[in-house]
């Protein structure tokens, strides 16, 4: 998640401002950009524990993640904090634009910079984890991008010094059984993307959240769970079944040829609230209703206590932040539904979306494929994906589709013209019929490996 913010503390005096902050987002295809974010997990080196559990997640402190962000701030790298603890780095200087962030249990995010082309996307990832592998090293650490924790319980997750985080970790457990799974034990690579206006954004809505578990599927990156197979090829994406599903999944409304800024707003004003910020500092008022609280004055109960009491426009933007469907529109439209994977898997995701939504021709053409089958095939396929990825039932077979979707992606960053089709080739390889990444280490888990899953932290990216 992003690091906070300032917020615009002008009251809301009607809906059309709510629809303005989207709005705001529309942007003339030359100032389209690509913005990348992946997390990944943090373990103990075997050779460097000295004292400390192998592979045990790390701390915030000692010789943790605090200690690395610590580690890492300079002039470059400026602090951010939360109360008294650092949480985050801005990057300055050449680092412009990007952000590190920390997930619940310390999950350590790049929010890359918006960028003009994949080149600098690749470049900034192997930039990130250049910065990082000298330090890392230095603290006995290193870090594995998969998209579940793969040996430790949810009770051994460390919890990060993040406000908003224990407003989370309270309400979680009342709304879905794998809410703190999903906080502490996932890890993602999203990619945000623009749009031109309302009807370009209403396209690439439908035609990404329809294909987002086919993304899902090919980016399957979590086959194991506390040690071992848990049967799922994506335990990321089961976890998000049953998280929270006020504010997850695939709205169908989002799917409908009336599909707004405005229905997106009243959508996201039922979202059950999670916090606000007042006197600097998040409130919890989970579960609380925006909708009644901007349109009948039902004044959230935590915030009860405090004097400002009237919902600001910064309200709804952080209100923006909290929900988490597979396609989350704010001034842009976040892709999320892929495991975190190797930094060539991560550019291939921002590739795969960036040919598909990106040249209006290849947009129009994906449209007109994901039209072919009903929306209630999508909503299928992502009950399915977890467990089965590419193997998941779906008419013509699912690899079918990913090599006409790889097609289409590959013609539009071929119209692009900048020489980016080649970051396509690891997705194009499993639409050919090789294993996801969740394949390739179970076949290892079953073999090299003799049923033990912590070779893998050897596979590490630092
Ligand atoms: N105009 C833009 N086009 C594309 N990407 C953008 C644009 N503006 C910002 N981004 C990207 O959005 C990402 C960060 O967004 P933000 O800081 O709001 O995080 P977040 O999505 O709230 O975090 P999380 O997904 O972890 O909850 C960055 O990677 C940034 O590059
Ligand atoms: N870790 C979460 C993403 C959290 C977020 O950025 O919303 C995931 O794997 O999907
Ligand atoms: N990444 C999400 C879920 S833990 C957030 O920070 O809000």
């Amino acid at each position: 998640m992003s690091n906070p913010g300032t917020t615009n503390s002008a009251p809301i005096e009607n809906r059309a401002q709510l629809v303005e902050v989207l709005m705001r987002g529309n942007k003339p295809q030359r100032q389209w950009r690509i913005g990348t974010e992946h997390e990944k997990f943090g373990f103990v080196r075997p050779d460097m524990a000295e004292g400390r559990t192998p592979y045990a997640p790390p701390p915030y402190m000692p010789r943790g993640i605090g200690a690395l962000l610590e580690a890492l701030s300079g002039p470059d790298w400026e602090p951010i904090y939360d109360g008294e603890a650092v949480i985050g780095l801005k990057g300055a200087n050449t680092h412009k634009g990007c952000s590190i962030s920390l997930e619940p249990a310390g999950q350590f995010e790049l929010s890359g910079a918006p960028l003009e082309t994949l080149h600098e996307t690749d470049q900034e990832m192997r930039a990130h984890f250049d910065l990082i592998r000298g330090p890392v090293k230095e603290l006995g650490l290193g870090f594995v991008p998969v998209g579940f924790q793969p040996l430790w319980g949810r009770g051994d997750m460390p919890w990060m010094p993040k406000s908003r985080y224990a407003i989370m970790r309270r309400y979680m457990p009342t709304v879905g059984a794998l809410g703190l799974d999903m906080m502490t034990r996932s890890s993602t690579v999203q990619v945000n993307l623009d749009f031109s206006d309302e009807a370009d954004m209403a396209r690439k809505m439908r035609v990404s959240l329809a294909l987002q578990p086919l993304v899902s599927a090919l980016m399957a990156n979590s086959p194991f769970v506390e040690g071992k197979a848990n049967g799922y090829l994506s335990n990321r994406c089961r976890i998000w079944t049953d998280t929270d599903n006020a504010r997850a999944g695939q709205p169908p409304l989002f799917f409908a040829d009336d599909f707004s800024f405005e229905r997106y707003v009243d959508w996201v004003l039922d979202v059950p609230m999670y916090f606000v910020v007042r006197d600097g500092k998040n409130v919890d008022v989970a579960g609380a209703s925006f909708r009644r609280w901007l349109e009948n004055g039902e004044v959230p109960e935590g915030l009860k206590a405090y004097p400002d009491q009237t919902p600001t426009i910064g309200d709804f933007e952080d209100h923006l932040t909290t929900a988490f469907p597979d396609v989350r529109l704010k001034q842009f439209l976040e892709m999320r539904g892929a495991d975190a994977g190797s930094p060539q898997m991560m550019v291939a995701h921002s590739a795969l979306w960036v040919g598909l939504l990106y040249d209006p021709a290849t947009l129009e053409a994906a449209e007109r494929l994901v039209r072919e089958l009903d929306w209630g095939v999508y909503q299928q396929l992502r009950a399915d994906v977890p467990k089965l990825a590419m193997d998941a039932p779906f008419p013509g077979a699912l690899r079918a589709l990913a090599r006409r979707v790889l097609a289409l992606a590959e013609q539009g960053l071929r119209a692009r013209a900048r020489d980016e089709a080649q970051f396509l080739a690891p997705l194009q390889a499993i639409a050919d019929g090789g294993p996801t990444q969740a394949e390739h280490w179970l076949a290892l888990y079953k073999g090299a490996w003799g049923g033990d899953v912590r070779p893998i932290f050897q596979h590490a990216e630092v």
